[in-house]
């Protein structure tokens, strides 16, 4: 008989998990992926399933990582919230499994994982990405990933200025209160973006809001909404001008309206920037495109049972 699971709900899932130990672990299985050898790493394309009466997605993805043990699958709904609603838009669920025997050894809440693991990945880009000396940070959203963003950006780097936009503006508010340093709240993306050295997009919007024109050469965008093809948050000019990076090209080529519809090229996995096979264009507009892997879920899982086994 095998050991029943462990269930960990969103509040041990959130103290296991620290950026700290996140963000290497994050940096070395993006490279590994970006080499593309299956008996290391497998990882398809996650498969979505619409739910079109409600306006939602079920996404499953499913990794296995052979060297280090780790067999998992996350389960993710995503939905288009109307304006005002107070439900989640993103919520998960991951699994752990026992790669040799199949057995569930931990269900864990996925929305902790997820917001800090993409803000994690976004930091990552930055660290490659954004000018040298970088003052100001722009987030234009106020939802989960915005607050996750904040977070880990103001944690690992120096801002003089940090400005926020949200579409409502009274949420844009009552996502600075709950902070602890300074933000300024912005009544439009313009006012927002204008000479932004990183700006974040984490919104759930499905047309452009943010414009090139708007964007100061040489920015860095970590672009995180937009995540089905026929959505958006960039327009054509910006995914045109910038140097545009991914997290995995298959999942860019199938999911991002922002790179499908703009016809954008895309110039290099953040893995193979990792690795060394593809520069990082630090003095060129960049987007770096995220659609989320369950690679990173993976990973973050693992390390988040490792700390909870420590403990118990
Ligand atoms: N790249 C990745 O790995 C991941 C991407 N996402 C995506 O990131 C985005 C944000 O996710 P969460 O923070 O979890 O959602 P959330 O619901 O907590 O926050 C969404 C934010 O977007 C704003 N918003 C919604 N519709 C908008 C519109 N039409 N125009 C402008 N702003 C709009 C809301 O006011 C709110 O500030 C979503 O698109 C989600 O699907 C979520 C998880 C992982
Ligand atoms: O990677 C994820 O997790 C998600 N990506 C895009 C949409 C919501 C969840």
């Amino acid at each position: 008989m095998t050991d029943s699971p462990v269930l960990l709900n969103k509040h041990e899932v959130e103290r296991c998990l620290s950026y700290e130990d996140l963000i290497p672990r994050l940096e070395s299985v993006m490279g590994k992926f970006s080499k593309r050898d299956s008996s290391e790493i497998i990882q398809p394309v996650r498969s979505v399933v619409p739910i079109a009466q409600h306006n939602g997605f079920l996404g499953v993805m499913p990794a296995y990582l052979a060297a280090e043990g780790i067999l998992c699958t996350k389960m993710v709904t995503f939905y288009q919230r109307a304006e005002g609603s107070s439900l989640p838009s993103t919520q998960a669920t991951v699994l752990l499994f026992d790669p040799e025997h199949g057995h569930v050894t931990a269900i864990m809440d996925g929305e902790a994982i997820t917001a800090k693991r993409t803000a994690a990945v976004s930091a990552i880009s930055a660290k490659l990405f954004m000018p040298a000396l970088s003052k100001v940070l722009c987030i234009l959203g106020s939802g989960q990933q915005a607050r996750s963003h904040y977070d880990v950006f103001t944690n690992v780097f120096k801002f003089k200025e940090v400005r926020v936009w949200s579409r409502r503006r009274e949420m844009a508010h009552r996502f600075v209160n709950d902070l602890q340093g300074p933000v300024r709240v912005c009544s439009s993306v313009k006012e927002a973006v204008t000479g932004a050295d990183v700006i974040v997009t984490a919104t759930g919007a499905s047309e452009p809001i943010l414009f090139g024109e708007w964007v100061k050469s040489g920015a860095h965008v970590a672009a995180v909404g937009a995540c089905r093809p026929d959505w958006r948050e960039l327009d054509d000019v910006l995914m045109r001008e910038a140097v545009v990076y991914v997290d995995s090209r298959e999942g860019a080529t199938a999911e991002s309206g922002d790179i499908v519809l703009s016809g954008a090229q895309v110039f290099a996995e953040l893995g193979e920037v990792i690795n060394g096979s593809f520069p990082a264009q630090r003095e060129k507009t960049t987007v770096f495109k995220s659609l989320g892997m369950g690679i990173q879920d993976a990973v973050s899982a693992k390390l988040v049972l490792e700390k909870w086994n420590s403990e118990h």
